[in-house]
């Protein structure tokens, strides 16, 4: 099947950079969220990052104008009928991806993927709110996606060949390397090892061991990782983390996982990251 239109629905930071990625290279794009206002929003830093691409000398502006008129947005899920795969990427809410998944069924054609970029979540639960398990399958983004090389392409229970070798392929077509997750297992592979040392920076934080800033400056200079736990959770948003440690406490049955006291509090507080304007960090 040759993919010509995809579908993005939940435009923040993940469904905004997937639209963009997408567009960029020359495929048709449908950008779905709940308010205008949302995709307001997301247009504007799509025309930011591709400005920047642009200054860069990256793109022309005819390339960036080009691209800009592939993305078409909408507050009705109805018009993901033209879609030839939609990617998911409202938030990390079990309950709340199979209500859009069970309405994407409905709506789109019977042989359209129907994808998720879920951080954590099952993609066989996932799929079973649809009449097409077999076409249903996770591609995990990472942030920014419009950068970032890597795609885990995840199999859940049902999920056909055929789909994962499609989604494969258009991984590479949007300049991605795929890596295939053979079963569905909670947190995929980065996250499975991302999360446990989040969890451990931040006890180390709590415990009084050293500042974040020092436990940031030791994982970029000893691990050589281009940022640090903090800096990296307040990039991607601090509740991210937390919703995924309490899906990987729940699975695995271990407490361990337990998102710690200092992440619930800057949770509660509203801290979410740089988008919030603080996190464990402040940026205002
Ligand atoms: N932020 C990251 O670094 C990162 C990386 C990889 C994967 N993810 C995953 O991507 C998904 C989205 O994360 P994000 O950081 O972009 O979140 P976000 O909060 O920035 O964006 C979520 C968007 O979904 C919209 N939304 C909510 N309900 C909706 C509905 N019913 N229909 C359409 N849109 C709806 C919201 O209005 C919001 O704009 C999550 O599953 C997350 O775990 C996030």
């Amino acid at each position: 099947m040759a993919i010509q239109t995809i579908g993005v629905v939940g435009a923040g930071s993940m469904g905004a950079g997937i639209a963009n990625l997408a567009a960029m290279n020359k495929f048709n794009v449908i950008l779905n969220d709940i308010e205008e206002r949302f995709l307001d929003g997301a247009l504007k830093r799509i025309d930011k990052f591709m400005s920047k691409s642009v200054e860069r000398g990256k793109m022309t502006e005819e390339q960036k104008q080009e691209a800009f008129a592939r993305i078409q947005t909408t507050t009705s899920l109805e018009e993901m009928s033209g879609a030839d795969v939609v990617i998911e990427a409202v938030l990390e809410d079990l309950s709340l991806k199979k209500e859009v998944f069970s309405k994407l069924d409905s709506i789109v054609n019977e042989n359209c993927i129907l994808a998720t970029n879920t951080s954590s979540m099952s993609i066989t639960e996932i799929a079973s709110a649809t009449k097409r398990p077999e076409r249903v399958a996770g591609m995990h983004f990472f942030n920014p996606a419009q950068l970032m090389k890597l795609v885990e392409v995840v199999r859940g229970y049902k999920t056909s060949d055929e789909t994962i070798e499609e989604l494969k392929a258009l991984s590479k077509q949007l300049s991605k390397e795929p890596v295939e997750v053979k079963k569905d297992s909670p947190g995929f592979i980065v996250n499975r090892i991302m999360i446990p040392q989040f969890i451990e920076a931040i006890k180390l934080l709590e415990e009084g061991v050293a500042s974040a800033e020092d436990i940031d400056k030791a994982v970029t200079l000893g691990l050589n990782y281009p940022m640090g736990p903090f800096t990296l959770q307040d990039y991607a948003g601090v509740e991210i983390g937390y919703h995924v440690m309490e899906y990987f406490k729940e699975e695995f049955n271990d407490n361990h996982f337990a998102p710690p006291q200092l992440l619930k509090q800057l949770v509660r507080a509203g801290r979410h990251g740089k988008k919030t304007g603080a996190g464990f960090y402040d940026y205002e």
